[in-house]
């Protein structure tokens, strides 16, 4: 699957045009192309198609044709008065075949009875929230009874960055023009364009446009994750620091080490509070488990630090936070930990959290990496969760210039970011959505940190294995994604990992 930002699309677009293909038959391998699809999916015997005035409305022109040369039954709803260049051509040859065009007063009856509502309202010339009537139109389609297909992108979806502004169509499935756009697996967008599908539309590949968000494959990480070649002794295969876990919360480190034993760590040491330390060390039979300085309440105490950064000088890399607690201490800690280890460090969860309003990430020159979820990164920003959740790739991309690291925003669109570079993971599963995955994550990322990849691609590539490794317990099982657990990825995660040698 190829995704491509508009401002790409079009230039590919432009690009061709200047080859000397004219924009009409772009227009129309693309109708005919997204009609094919929706033909082979749903099928429908009668079907309502919603056009509005630009390129996007011409595409369901050419749809509208194709459905009624398979004998569906069309009606087709233009937004606007007068159609000119490419759309008013297809306008025109539904009007010489006798395809039904309906005007407002009609649409309800349109969607009573359609199988299927094509949305050719709004593509990537959408500017600002939906005004009306495109705002009410969106409202009917979301509406309806008959699923919605939508063309190139569901109208009102920033086919840029996947924002909202107003409303927007919910479609159960988006057939892109040439590419997916990257709006579509950005969410919100994402969640807007259902199941996303590209169509070929003639444009060559001299006129093709190399994404600057990268959607992050098996073929964009193949190589990136070494073998362990012979003769390897366990510091060779990399060394990892994980400080994690408090009196209360023990299960938070156990994940994080074996996340890291299964992606490949050689040794791994876990720092964990003192009255943490026995019980972790009972359950973690291969790891170096150290007890070190608590408070009252059972979490590692400020006073810890020394012991941390001398466990540290063994390690190739260090995971903090998972299950740390909060507090005046563990920022102290963490801040520490920011200041006094070399190797990449990784900071989740409560580390995060912890460093809302401090400084210590932004003067750190040494290579870190955050993976915050939207209300993480929403404190971190002093922002909020929501304008994250709303805004979420330009929220990652802020986080990412303001603290100077890498930046991995959690989701069903996991999206990292490192200075101009930015990525969205193409694995995964609702079925991660269950507490301790994220613990896993850290383990994965802070192992191949260990093995010397950096940061940027040991967080893409370790997002990649850990969303890979819920699909294949899925494919497995064959069980309710809501049963996953998450040590139940930790068989997976190598298999994730060897598909990418
Ligand atoms: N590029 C390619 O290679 C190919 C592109 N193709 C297709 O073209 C699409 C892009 O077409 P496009 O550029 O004509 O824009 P499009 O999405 O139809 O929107 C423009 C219309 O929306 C309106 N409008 C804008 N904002 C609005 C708002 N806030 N609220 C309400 N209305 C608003 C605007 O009205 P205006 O502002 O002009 O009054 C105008 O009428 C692309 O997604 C793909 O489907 C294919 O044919 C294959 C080749
Ligand atoms: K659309």
């Amino acid at each position: 699957m190829k995704v491509l930002s508009a401002g790409e699309m079009g230039l590919a677009d432009r690009r061709s045009q200047e080859l000397g293909i004219p924009e009409i038959a772009l227009m129309e391998r693309a109708g005919v192309g997204m009609a094919r699809v929706i033909l082979e999916r749903c099928a429908p015997r009668r079907a309502l198609v919603i056009a509005g005035g630009g390129n996007n409305g011409g595409d369901g022109f050419v749809v509208a044709r194709e459905l009624h040369r398979a004998g569906v039954e069309v009606s087709v709803l233009p937004v606007k008065e007068e159609y000119t260049g490419s759309p008013g051509t297809n306008l025109r040859i539904l009007r010489n075949l006798g395809v039904r065009l309906i005007g407002p007063g009609e649409l309800d009856a349109g969607l009573g009875t359609a199988e299927v509502v094509v949305d050719a309202l709004l593509g990537t010339g959408v500017r600002g929230a939906p005004r009306e009537p495109a705002a009410g139109l969106i409202g009917k389609m979301n509406a309806a009874s008959a699923p919605v297909v939508a063309l190139d992108v569901p109208s009102g979806v920033n086919a840029e960055t996947g924002e909202v502004e107003g409303v927007a169509v919910r479609a159960g499935l988006t057939v892109a023009a040439h590419a997916v756009k990257l709006g579509c697996v950005i969410s919100p967008g994402r969640e807007h364009a259902g199941e996303n599908v590209a169509v070929d539309i003639g444009v060559p590949p001299e006129a093709d446009v190399k994404p600057a968000v990268e959607w992050t494959t098996a073929g964009t990480l193949r190589g990136l994750v070494p073998r362990l070649r012979e003769p390897a002794h366990k510091y060779s295969a990399g060394t990892l620091l994980v400080v994690a876990g408090s009196r209360r919360m023990t299960g938070a480190a156990e994940m994080v080490v074996r996340g890291a034993q299964r992606a490949g760590c050689g040794i791994v040491f876990l720092a964990t509070a003192g009255s943490a330390a026995q019980s972790l060390d009972a359950r973690l039979t291969e790891a170096l488990v150290s007890g070190v300085a608590e408070d009252r309440g059972g979490s590692m105490a400020s006073g810890a630090l020394e012991d941390i950064l001398q466990l540290a000088e063994r390690a190739a890399a260090v995971v903090v936070g998972p299950g740390i607690g909060l507090g005046q201490e563990r920022r102290e800690l963490v801040e520490g930990v920011l200041r006094g280890v070399e190797a990449p460090v990784l900071l989740d969860a409560d580390a995060v959290t912890v460093l809302a309003g401090s400084e210590a990430l932004a003067r750190r020159t040494a290579p870190a990496v955050v993976t915050p979820h939207a209300g993480e990164l929403g404190r971190l920003l002093g922002s909020g969760a929501r304008e994250v959740s709303e805004r979420r790739l330009a929220s990652a991309r802020r986080a990412a210039e303001e603290q100077g690291c890498c930046v991995l925003l959690k989701g069903s669109d996991t999206i990292v970011v490192e200075g101009e570079r930015a990525s969205v993971n193409s694995t995964g599963s609702v079925a991660l959505a269950t507490a301790g995955t994220g613990d896993v994550l850290s383990g994965i990322i802070g192992a191949l940190a260990s093995r010397g990849i950096e940061v940027y691609d040991a967080a893409r590539a370790g997002a990649w294995a850990h969303g890979r490794a819920a699909e294949i317990w899925l494919e497995r099982t064959g069980w309710p994604r809501e049963s996953l657990v998450a040590t139940d990825l930790l068989p997976h995660v190598p298999e994730a990992l060897r598909e990418l040698e």
